[in-house]
């Protein structure tokens, strides 16, 4: 069994994929102190919770910190008596060269959602990221990656208007009621909400004019179905395309 693990600047993500299905997908915080013994306790305890029958003989990781991918590898080779395969290490093939500046580190987690959208729905795709950033990663028809956009992400947005101002207060985004708001909170939600459904919008309209070829829009991350509330933002949501981007990668590294 595969241990694919996703890690973000916010969130780290384990998913356990047995070859047909994901068994679980179990959650943490993203720090680049935590060990690999205290990995391995939260891991086992969540997985006997859970009562799973586990075999793990492979790992995969991509990180978008690069300072925790140290404890990861102590992790899988001490628990696992495995290598991890590390996405964007020159020994993880990918199943297509991305097509970007030379010298260019392109996050891991974008090369991930790449692969997995386009083994689900072929080429000429951007994918919405709702994650630490709002990121779209531009598939071309033959597979690559060939770049995108990086946004701020919706709450570090809402963490940046409540701490540069003093009289706006910490808020989680959930869609307005209206756009013009009464009161500080609407306002702010309205603010957030209204302006993402914009970006998003904006900006895949200004990639289709700028691509060769129809695109198909995908949607990932937490935020993805809040936002597609708002308007027809995305032809399809996934909110395991970055889990699934692992398990091609993997397979396409074991092949032969
Ligand atoms: N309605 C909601 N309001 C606020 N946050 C939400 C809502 N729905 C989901 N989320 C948040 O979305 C996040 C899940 O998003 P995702 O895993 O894509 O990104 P992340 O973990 O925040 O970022 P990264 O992958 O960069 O670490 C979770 O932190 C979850 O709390
Ligand atoms: C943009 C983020 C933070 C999104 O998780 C990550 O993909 C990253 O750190 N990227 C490095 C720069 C790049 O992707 O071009
Ligand atoms: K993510």
């Amino acid at each position: 069994m595969l241990l694919a693990i996703d890690c973000g600047n916010t969130n780290t993500v384990f998913s356990i994929w047995n070859g047909t299905e994901f068994l679980c997908t179990l959650r943490t915080s993203t720090h680049h102190a935590r060990t690999a013994d205290a990995y391995f306790t939260w891991y086992s305890t969540l997985v006997k919770h859970y009562g799973i029958d586990v075999d793990i003989t492979d790992v995969i990781i991509s990180s978008t910190v690069p300072r925790v991918v140290f404890n990861l590898r102590v992790f899988a080779d001490r628990f696992f008596g495995c290598r991890p395969l590390v996405v964007g290490k020159p020994e993880c093939d990918l199943p297509v060269e991305p097509r970007v500046d030379e010298g260019t580190q392109v996050g891991p987690d974008r090369l991930v959602n790449a692969a997995g959208a386009y083994d689900r729905h072929g080429g000429d795709l951007i994918v919405v990221d709702f994650g630490t950033a709002t990121t779209f990663d531009v598939v071309a028809g033959d597979g690559a990656y060939i770049g995108g956009v990086i946004a701020p992400g919706v709450n570090l947005s809402l963490e940046a208007l409540h701490t540069a101002a003093a009289a706006l207060p910490h808020i989680d985004v959930t869609m307005p009621q209206h756009v013009i708001g009464k009161n500080t909170l609407d306002c702010m939600q309205s603010g957030v909400f209204w302006g993402y459904i914009g970006l998003v919008n904006g900006i895949c309209e200004r990639i289709r004019a700028e691509h060769d070829a129809p695109m198909r829009i995908v949607g990932t991350g937490g935020l993805a179905p809040l936002f597609a509330q708002g308007d027809a933002l995305f032809d399809v949501i996934e909110d395991d395309l970055t889990m699934h981007g692992l398990t091609v990668i993997h397979a396409h590294n074991s092949k032969g």
